[in-house]
């Protein structure tokens, strides 16, 4: 079950993080960029060769420490079809160096368009009888809010392909507590409750021999108090926590989220560890270098924090 080689990476690379790869031209260094314009032009196409070119530098300097990546759709998208074709590249070159790909694209949408959805992004894609695998992440990020007919599709198609999902819970933004910590009157318990008690309800159909299910749940590194609390009711449901670094969340904050065997979690951090050439002052030539100084220095932070990592017993 994919879940299960998320959590074998993790314990092989005793790291429980994963580098965003949200490019925008502004964290491209300038050489990168000019020789991508020279080369395309200064139009989407060239942004778009410049956003991979920075991703393959990050990949490669990344590759061994990290166990997954995170790259957020929307940072494609705004670059049109090329930029979206960058996505799919970026995909298959982070799986070519082992990295596992967690797509972050927050969809959902009625059960119908999920198939979709789920085609696109974790299954494959039926032309005329023949098959072919669009995107080919190992995991999706999703939006749960319109019911157990909005999921059910995914389940399917991780089922069928060995992939997983994440669902979002308790956010990491500051305005997340407007709906996700209204309490439901019936249920005693918060709205990002419920829905981590639905995350922990769908996984049942895709167990993971570690104890964690294919169907995860997104709660920031922003709310170690909640993230403590879905800790302790959530025993099956490993989270995908955003929100370190950049945001304001810190070791401290995340380790909650883990549970004795330091497992159960992993930490998010995309311009941290992206733009940390920037923060350094550094040779901008150097910027994978400064990636990698940083996924090292955040990875030390949090197993300080953990102890070490080992998989439950199955
Ligand atoms: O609750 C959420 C869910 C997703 N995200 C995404 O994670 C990264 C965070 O980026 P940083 O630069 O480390 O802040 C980004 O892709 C968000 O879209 C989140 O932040 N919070």
């Amino acid at each position: 079950m994919s879940m299960d080689r998320l959590l074998e990476n993790i314990m092989r690379k005793q790291n429980p993080t994963v580098a965003g790869l949200d490019p925008k031209l502004s964290f491209i260094p300038g050489h990168i960029k000019e020789k991508c314009f020279e080369e395309h032009g200064k139009n989407l196409e060239g942004a778009a060769a410049a956003l991979l070119e920075f991703n393959k530098g990050l990949i490669d300097a990344l590759c061994d420490v990290v166990p997954a990546v995170k790259p957020q759709a929307a940072y494609y998208e705004q670059y049109g079809w090329q930029g979206m074709r960058a996505l799919a590249e970026t995909i298959a070159y982070a799986k070519s160096k082992g990295l596992f790909v967690i797509v972050d694209g927050k969809r959902n949408d009625i059960g119908a368009t999920m198939e979709a959805y789920a085609a696109a992004h974790l299954g494959t894609t039926d032309v005329e009888g023949e098959t072919f695998e669009a995107f080919g992440a190992d995991a999706l990020t999703v939006n749960g809010y319109l019911g157990s007919d909005g999921i059910e599709p995914l389940l399917k198609v991780c089922s069928a392909h060995d992939k997983a999902i994440f669902v979002l819970a308790k956010t990491s933004n500051p305005s997340s507590g407007e709906l996700q910590d209204q309490m439901l009157h019936a249920m005693y318990e918060p709205v990002y409750r419920a829905m981590g008690n639905m995350c922990q309800q769908w996984g049942l159909k895709l167990p993971g021999k570690y104890g964690y299910s294919g169907v995860g749940a997104v709660v920031g590194a922003t709310y170690p108090k909640q993230l403590k609390e879905m800790r302790k009711a959530l025993p099956n449901t490993f989270f995908l926590v955003p929100g370190y670094g950049a945001q304001g969340g810190a070791a401290d904050d995340v380790a909650p989220g883990f549970d004795k065997h330091g497992c159960g979690a992993i930490v998010n951090s995309s311009r941290g560890i992206m733009c940390a050439w920037q923060k350094e002052g550094c040779d901008p030539k150097d910027y994978a270098g400064a990636a990698r100084r940083e996924a090292v220095r955040m990875r030390d932070e949090i197993m300080a924090r953990l102890g070490g990592i080992s998989l439950p017993a199955t």
